[in-house]
């Protein structure tokens, strides 16, 4: 095979070479399967040869020797047929249903992978080229699993049986068909690199069409209110006319190998017809097995060239095969812990010690030092772009620091790093809400119990309560896609109730409430008031910040100041100061002075 190597929409080549060989340990869960898929195979491609020479047999029979078949015969014959017609279905039944159960759990582990490498991997893929991985290219790897592997085991088994026969029978046969039996067999191998390329070109074409169709139904708003959807309609058709070019550079390439293994039978057959009529004349074959013999040999290069057929356009999936091997073995961003520690009960602070972060470039945090005690709130500040959602995003553990510890404290005891805590316990422990969370197609009810799917009524309707979700609709209201339906500061008042629902013991609110205003802002504040929870919150609202134990100033990826709001806010020349000025001239918050709500 070559060693070519297959672009991605995501940009990365994977190699493509042993990419459908990695996709075979999938069939490994279905063993049982997998052989009464080969044996139907094996049945239907044995009875063809078997029923294509015995009717040559008969005929052979029939005109050379003027005897009609006999009744055993016919019997035969017919056997043969119905059993070809038997295992044709089941074959087809067989390997259908074991390529959909291998793609189920294929897309479950795809999937996976996902949840695995989020949100670093998925924030670096667009939404729409990860969709073409899930959905097309598993999809298409439906004819691998349908039409490959059983089939060739059967292919190799029947050509196998069928030259043993021909030795027996007429060995000058077997050297008329050998050739082409091997150039049909080498083939697929032969235009596997022209092959890939075309097979890569049309899968990175769809996947840039998917994209772009899912960026263009989520913004179509945005789109409409520009103007700009003619422009979007001509990238799309031209993304359409993109995949239709490289779906027909495919099966150009597809016509000719199909030509030029036609070709090949052709040879076959005069070769099969002179080394027939050879030995006939020299007494080596009686008259009446010759068409038997022809059949015979004949007949066996039916499934080689099937199974070359259905090889070549598998390497065209090596593509499909890279992105979906890739996707499934996405490494963990944050491994779990090989000794997890418990945590222990009651209130959790949380402590960065010495954090350094970066997204592959300079680094974003360069030491930061941050402790919350528990049961206290704390507002982290600093300029767009500081770094305060990449802290959110360690504190939840979504990534690692580069170098240093984020822990949780204890009331009492030894801190814990996040690292040595189960995902699981984790999530529940710490719960970060960010400003545009998503809701889910449902009711309201249904999304608040995407935290806590165990909550009772009475939990979930003091939740909806606390954070008014009660005032916006009934529970049982579907809320549209994505949360269509509902205003910013609506959805923000689902987030937080889910949040709530959920009971963390460290709650981290990225500019969760900056869709409200100050009143609502300062309601979910008063909703948010329990003695035991940490609560981080991130916001450019002064009133938001000033509500605040303490509050941390974030700039050059450390911790510049901290102090109450009266410590930070009576230095006019503090950090605080500056940053909540230009929140106030950028139009984020209100003045500087704003009382408190
Ligand atoms: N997934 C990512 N990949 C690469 N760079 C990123 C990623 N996420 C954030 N960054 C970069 O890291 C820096 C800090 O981003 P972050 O979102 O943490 O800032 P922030 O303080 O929360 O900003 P804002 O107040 O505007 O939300 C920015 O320069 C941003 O461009």
């Amino acid at each position: 095979m070559s060693t070519v190597t297959v672009p991605t929409a995501a940009g990365a080549d994977l190699p493509a070479r042993g990419a459908l060989r990695a996709l075979l340990p999938a069939l490994a869960a279905h063993r049982a399967m997998t052989a009464r898929t080969c044996a139907a195979a094996l049945l239907e491609q044995g009875s063809l040869v078997a029923l294509v020479t015995l009717a040559a047999h008969t005929v052979g029979i029939a005109v050379i020797e003027g005897r009609a078949p006999t009744a055993g015969t016919v019997t035969a014959l017919v056997a043969l047929v119905l059993v070809r017609a038997l295992m044709t279905w089941r074959e087809m039944d067989l390997s259908h249903d074991l390529a959909y159960r291998v793609l189920a759990a294929l897309r479950v582990h795809v999937f996976d992978g996902m949840a695995r490498s989020a949100p670093a991997r998925v924030a670096g893929r667009r939404s729409g080229d990860l969709a073409a991985t899930a959905m097309a290219d598993v999809e298409a790897l439906e004819f691998f699993y349908a039409h490959t592997t059983a089939q060739l085991l059967a292919a190799g088994t029947v050509f196998t049986g069928g030259s043993v026969l021909l030795i027996l029978v007429e060995p000058w046969l077997l050297v008329a068909v050998l050739p082409v039996a091997a150039l049909l067999a080498a083939a697929p191998f032969a235009d596997a690199g022209a092959r890939t390329v075309r097979g890569g070109r049309t899968r990175t074409a769809v996947a840039a069409l998917s994209a772009d169709t899912v960026e263009t139904v989520d913004g179509l708003r945005e789109l409409l209110a520009f103007g700009a959807l003619a422009e979007r309609r001509r990238t799309l058709a031209e993304r359409g006319r993109q995949v239709g070019g490289a779906q027909r550079a495919e099966a150009t390439w597809e016509a000719v190998a199909a030509a030029v293994r036609d070709l090949l039978i052709v040879v076959a057959v005069l070769g099969v017809v002179a080394a027939a009529a050879q030995s006939v004349t020299s007494g080596r074959l009686h008259g009446a097995w010759v068409p038997a013999a022809m059949a015979l040999a004949l007949s066996v290069l039916g499934p080689v060239a099937e199974s070359a057929r259905a090889l070549s356009q598998a390497v065209a999936l090596r593509t499909a095969a890279a992105r979906v091997d890739a996707a499934v073995k996405a490494p963990a961003l944050a491994p779990p812990p090989t000794a997890p520690r418990p945590l222990p009960p009651g209130p959790l602070g949380v402590r960065l010690h010495r954090v350094r972060f970066d997204y592959g470039g300079t680094p974003v945090l360069d030491g930061v030092d941050l402790t919350v005690r528990p049961g206290r709130t704390l507002a982290l500040v600093g300029a767009s772009g500081a770094g305060k959602s990449t802290c959110a995003h360690l504190l939840a553990r979504f990534w690692d620091p580069s170098a240093g510890e984020v822990q949780l404290l204890p009331a009492d005891g030894d801190p814990v790093d996040v690292r040595e805590v189960n995902d699981a316990e984790l999530r529940r422990a710490v719960v970060l809400v960010g400003q545009d969370t998503p809701l889910f197609h449902g009711t309201l009810a249904e999304n608040l119990r995407l935290a806590a799917p165990e909550a009772d009524d009475r939990a979930l309707a003091e939740a909806a309560r606390l954070c008014g979700v009660d005032r916006i609709a009934p529970l049982d209201t579907l809320v549209g896609e994505r949360g269509a339906t509902l205003s910013g500061g609506q959805r923000a008042r689902i987030a937080l109730a889910r949040a709530l629902l959920a009971g963390p013991r460290v709650l981290v609110l990225d500019e969760t409430t900056a869709h409200l205003d100050n009143t609502g802002d300062a309601e979910l504040a008063t909703a948010l008031r329990q003695e035991s929870r940490t609560t981080i919150f991130i916001a450019h609202r002064p009133a938001t910040i000033r509500r605040a134990d303490r509050i941390a100033v974030l700039e050059d990826g450390l911790i510049t100041e901290e102090g109450t709001w009266e410590d930070l806010t009576s230095s006019p020349d503090s950090a605080l100061n500056r940053i909540l000025s230009d929140t106030a001239l950028t139009g984020h918050g209100s003045s500087p002075r704003e009382p408190d709500q």
